[in-house]
Protein backbone atom coordinates (compact mmCIF):
# COMPACT_ATOMS: atom_id res chain seq x y z
CA UNK A 1 0.00 0.00 0.00
CA UNK A 2 2.99 1.92 0.67
CA UNK A 3 5.00 1.61 -2.07
CA UNK A 4 1.66 1.56 -4.01
CA UNK A 5 0.56 5.00 -3.22
CA UNK A 6 3.99 7.10 -2.52
CA UNK A 7 5.87 6.34 -5.85
CA UNK A 8 2.56 6.39 -8.41
CA UNK A 9 1.76 9.66 -6.46
CA UNK A 10 4.70 11.90 -6.87
CA UNK A 11 6.12 10.64 -9.91
CA UNK A 12 2.85 11.59 -11.70
CA UNK A 13 2.96 15.22 -10.17
CA UNK A 14 6.94 15.20 -11.14
CA UNK A 15 5.68 14.73 -14.56
CA UNK A 16 2.63 17.11 -14.54
CA UNK A 17 4.90 20.11 -13.13
CA UNK A 18 7.68 19.29 -16.20
CA UNK A 19 4.91 19.55 -19.03
CA UNK A 20 3.65 22.62 -17.40
CA UNK A 21 7.41 23.78 -17.52
CA UNK A 22 7.53 22.61 -21.16
CA UNK A 23 4.26 24.40 -22.25
CA UNK A 24 4.29 28.09 -20.88
CA UNK A 25 1.02 28.49 -22.99
CA UNK A 26 -0.99 26.12 -20.17
CA UNK A 27 1.20 27.12 -17.10
CA UNK A 28 -0.25 30.39 -18.08
CA UNK A 29 -3.36 29.39 -18.36
CA UNK A 30 -3.51 27.08 -15.30
CA UNK A 31 -2.05 29.73 -13.64
CA UNK A 32 -5.11 32.54 -14.17
CA UNK A 33 -7.37 29.77 -13.30
CA UNK A 34 -5.37 29.31 -9.99
CA UNK A 35 -5.18 32.77 -8.96
CA UNK A 36 -9.17 33.78 -10.00
CA UNK A 37 -10.07 30.94 -7.79
CA UNK A 38 -7.39 32.15 -4.92
CA UNK A 39 -8.52 35.85 -5.13
CA UNK A 40 -5.43 36.90 -2.75
CA UNK A 41 -5.92 34.07 0.27
CA UNK A 42 -2.69 32.47 1.79
CA UNK A 43 -3.76 29.18 -0.84
CA UNK A 44 -6.31 27.50 -2.50
CA UNK A 45 -8.39 25.10 0.20
CA UNK A 46 -9.29 21.61 -1.13
CA UNK A 47 -12.77 22.61 -1.86
CA UNK A 48 -12.21 25.43 -4.47
CA UNK A 49 -10.05 22.68 -6.74
CA UNK A 50 -13.62 21.50 -7.44
CA UNK A 51 -14.27 24.37 -9.05
CA UNK A 52 -11.15 24.38 -11.48
CA UNK A 53 -11.78 22.62 -14.54
CA UNK A 54 -8.15 23.31 -16.31
CA UNK A 55 -6.33 21.91 -13.56
CA UNK A 56 -8.13 18.76 -13.49
CA UNK A 57 -7.63 18.32 -17.25
CA UNK A 58 -4.06 19.05 -16.71
CA UNK A 59 -3.72 16.41 -14.16
CA UNK A 60 -5.53 14.34 -16.56
CA UNK A 61 -3.43 14.78 -19.45
CA UNK A 62 -0.29 14.38 -17.72
CA UNK A 63 -1.39 10.96 -16.61
CA UNK A 64 -2.21 10.15 -20.09
CA UNK A 65 1.33 11.10 -21.33
CA UNK A 66 3.19 9.70 -18.56
CA UNK A 67 1.42 6.85 -17.33
CA UNK A 68 2.99 5.99 -13.88
CA UNK A 69 2.69 2.21 -14.24
CA UNK A 70 3.08 1.48 -17.91
CA UNK A 71 2.00 -2.14 -18.14
CA UNK A 72 -0.75 -2.33 -14.93
CA UNK A 73 -0.41 -5.03 -12.85
CA UNK A 74 -0.43 -8.62 -14.85
CA UNK A 75 -3.36 -10.87 -15.18
CA UNK A 76 -4.14 -14.09 -15.48
CA UNK A 77 -6.90 -15.31 -17.81
CA UNK A 78 -9.61 -17.47 -16.05
CA UNK A 79 -11.01 -19.30 -19.19
CA UNK A 80 -10.31 -19.76 -22.71
CA UNK A 81 -10.91 -16.84 -25.18
CA UNK A 82 -10.70 -15.42 -28.73
CA UNK A 83 -9.78 -11.30 -28.38
CA UNK A 84 -9.36 -9.67 -31.84
CA UNK A 85 -8.89 -13.13 -33.75
CA UNK A 86 -6.03 -14.33 -30.96
CA UNK A 87 -6.88 -17.74 -28.59
CA UNK A 88 -5.75 -16.69 -25.26
CA UNK A 89 -5.77 -20.14 -23.47
CA UNK A 90 -6.81 -19.91 -19.45
CA UNK A 91 -4.35 -19.29 -17.59
CA UNK A 92 -1.89 -17.28 -19.70
CA UNK A 93 -0.38 -13.90 -18.02
CA UNK A 94 -1.64 -10.69 -19.71
CA UNK A 95 0.23 -7.59 -19.87
CA UNK A 96 -2.06 -4.59 -20.28
CA UNK A 97 -0.08 -1.29 -22.18
CA UNK A 98 -1.74 1.27 -20.75
CA UNK A 99 1.02 3.55 -21.94
CA UNK A 100 0.81 2.61 -25.77
CA UNK A 101 -3.23 2.89 -25.28
CA UNK A 102 -2.70 6.61 -24.64
CA UNK A 103 -0.60 7.28 -26.89
CA UNK A 104 -2.92 5.38 -29.72
CA UNK A 105 -3.05 7.77 -32.96
CA UNK A 106 -6.52 5.29 -34.00
CA UNK A 107 -7.86 6.58 -30.60
CA UNK A 108 -6.52 10.41 -29.91
CA UNK A 109 -5.90 13.23 -31.98
CA UNK A 110 -2.06 14.30 -31.99
CA UNK A 111 -1.49 12.12 -29.41
CA UNK A 112 1.85 12.90 -28.50
CA UNK A 113 1.02 16.40 -27.62
CA UNK A 114 0.52 18.17 -24.18
CA UNK A 115 -2.94 19.82 -24.55
CA UNK A 116 -5.53 19.23 -21.20
CA UNK A 117 -8.02 20.82 -23.92
CA UNK A 118 -8.86 17.32 -24.85
CA UNK A 119 -10.35 16.79 -21.36
CA UNK A 120 -12.41 19.31 -21.45
CA UNK A 121 -16.23 19.03 -21.71
CA UNK A 122 -15.32 15.28 -22.26
CA UNK A 123 -17.03 11.72 -20.52
CA UNK A 124 -13.46 10.42 -20.25
CA UNK A 125 -12.04 9.53 -16.62
CA UNK A 126 -9.36 7.62 -15.45
CA UNK A 127 -11.79 5.28 -12.72
CA UNK A 128 -11.39 2.52 -15.18
CA UNK A 129 -14.73 2.95 -17.31
CA UNK A 130 -12.99 3.89 -20.79
CA UNK A 131 -10.18 1.60 -21.98
CA UNK A 132 -8.79 4.01 -23.78
CA UNK A 133 -7.36 5.64 -20.73
CA UNK A 134 -6.49 3.46 -18.04
CA UNK A 135 -3.80 5.06 -15.82
CA UNK A 136 -5.22 3.76 -12.54
CA UNK A 137 -6.00 0.23 -14.49
CA UNK A 138 -9.48 -1.05 -13.97
CA UNK A 139 -12.19 -3.60 -12.74
CA UNK A 140 -11.74 -5.49 -9.53
CA UNK A 141 -7.82 -5.03 -8.96
CA UNK A 142 -7.92 -1.45 -10.85
CA UNK A 143 -5.97 1.30 -8.00
CA UNK A 144 -8.35 1.73 -4.39
CA UNK A 145 -6.18 5.09 -3.90
CA UNK A 146 -7.60 6.92 -7.17
CA UNK A 147 -9.63 9.81 -5.13
CA UNK A 148 -6.31 10.62 -2.52
CA UNK A 149 -3.79 10.61 -5.47
CA UNK A 150 -6.19 13.09 -7.48
CA UNK A 151 -6.96 15.40 -4.38
CA UNK A 152 -3.70 15.42 -3.05
CA UNK A 153 -1.74 16.11 -6.49
CA UNK A 154 -4.54 18.73 -7.44
CA UNK A 155 -4.18 20.48 -4.39
CA UNK A 156 -0.30 20.54 -5.34
CA UNK A 157 -0.63 21.48 -8.65
CA UNK A 158 -3.16 24.34 -7.81
CA UNK A 159 -1.39 25.88 -4.91
CA UNK A 160 2.10 25.65 -7.09
CA UNK A 161 0.26 27.42 -9.80
CA UNK A 162 -1.68 29.59 -7.57
CA UNK A 163 1.55 31.01 -5.91
CA UNK A 164 5.08 30.47 -7.70
CA UNK A 165 6.77 31.89 -11.11
CA UNK A 166 9.00 29.08 -11.84
CA UNK A 167 12.43 29.24 -14.39
CA UNK A 168 14.09 26.56 -15.35
CA UNK A 169 17.86 25.59 -13.99
CA UNK A 170 18.85 22.69 -14.97
CA UNK A 171 19.96 21.40 -18.71
CA UNK A 172 17.83 18.39 -18.51
CA UNK A 173 15.25 19.47 -16.95
CA UNK A 174 12.64 19.23 -20.68
CA UNK A 175 14.24 16.35 -21.20
CA UNK A 176 11.29 14.07 -20.99
CA UNK A 177 13.22 10.23 -21.31
CA UNK A 178 11.77 7.48 -18.77
CA UNK A 179 13.53 5.01 -16.43
CA UNK A 180 12.73 1.25 -16.81
CA UNK A 181 10.88 -0.43 -14.34
CA UNK A 182 7.38 -1.10 -12.86
CA UNK A 183 7.15 2.28 -12.46
CA UNK A 184 7.45 4.98 -14.90
CA UNK A 185 9.84 7.97 -13.51
CA UNK A 186 11.79 11.31 -15.29
CA UNK A 187 14.95 10.05 -16.00
CA UNK A 188 16.55 14.08 -15.24
CA UNK A 189 15.32 15.98 -12.29
CA UNK A 190 13.48 19.30 -12.67
CA UNK A 191 15.79 21.58 -11.55
CA UNK A 192 13.36 25.35 -11.28
CA UNK A 193 13.51 28.55 -9.42
CA UNK A 194 10.26 29.13 -8.17
CA UNK A 195 10.06 33.19 -7.29
CA UNK A 196 6.95 34.18 -5.24
C1 LIG B 1 -1.20 8.99 -9.30
C2 LIG B 1 -1.18 8.06 -8.36
C3 LIG B 1 -1.47 6.61 -8.59
C4 LIG B 1 -1.49 5.89 -9.75
C5 LIG B 1 -1.23 6.38 -11.17
C6 LIG B 1 -1.82 4.52 -9.40
C7 LIG B 1 -1.94 3.50 -10.33
C8 LIG B 1 -2.25 2.19 -10.00
C9 LIG B 1 -2.37 1.12 -10.94
C10 LIG B 1 -2.22 1.26 -12.45
C11 LIG B 1 -2.64 0.00 -10.26
C12 LIG B 1 -2.89 -1.38 -10.86
C13 LIG B 1 -4.32 -1.43 -11.33
C14 LIG B 1 -4.63 -2.46 -12.37
O1 LIG B 1 -3.73 -3.20 -12.78
O2 LIG B 1 -5.79 -2.52 -12.81
C15 LIG B 1 -2.69 0.34 -8.85
C16 LIG B 1 -2.95 -0.55 -7.83
C17 LIG B 1 -2.97 -0.21 -6.51
N1 LIG B 1 -2.87 1.06 -5.97
FE1 LIG B 1 -2.56 2.76 -7.02
N2 LIG B 1 -2.00 4.43 -8.05
C18 LIG B 1 -1.81 5.69 -7.51
C19 LIG B 1 -1.93 6.04 -6.19
C20 LIG B 1 -2.28 5.18 -5.16
C21 LIG B 1 -2.49 5.57 -3.78
C22 LIG B 1 -2.40 7.01 -3.27
C23 LIG B 1 -2.75 4.43 -3.08
C24 LIG B 1 -3.05 4.23 -1.63
C25 LIG B 1 -3.23 5.20 -0.76
C26 LIG B 1 -2.72 3.32 -4.02
C27 LIG B 1 -2.91 2.01 -3.70
C28 LIG B 1 -2.95 0.96 -4.60
C29 LIG B 1 -3.12 -0.44 -4.23
C30 LIG B 1 -3.24 -0.99 -2.80
C31 LIG B 1 -3.14 -1.17 -5.42
C32 LIG B 1 -3.29 -2.68 -5.58
C33 LIG B 1 -4.77 -3.01 -5.75
C34 LIG B 1 -5.02 -4.50 -5.95
O3 LIG B 1 -4.13 -5.21 -6.41
O4 LIG B 1 -6.14 -4.95 -5.66
N3 LIG B 1 -2.44 3.83 -5.27
N4 LIG B 1 -2.46 1.69 -8.71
Amino acid sequence: MYGAGTDTTSTSLVWAIGELLRNPRVMKELQQEARKIGRGRPMIPEEDVEKMPYLKAVFREALRLHVPIPLLVPRQSTQDVKIFGYDIPSGTQVWINAWAIARDPSIWEEPEVFRPERFLNSPMDYIGSHFEYLPFGAGRRGCPGIKFAATINELVLANLAYKFEFALEGEHSLDMSETDGMTAHKKYPILVKATL
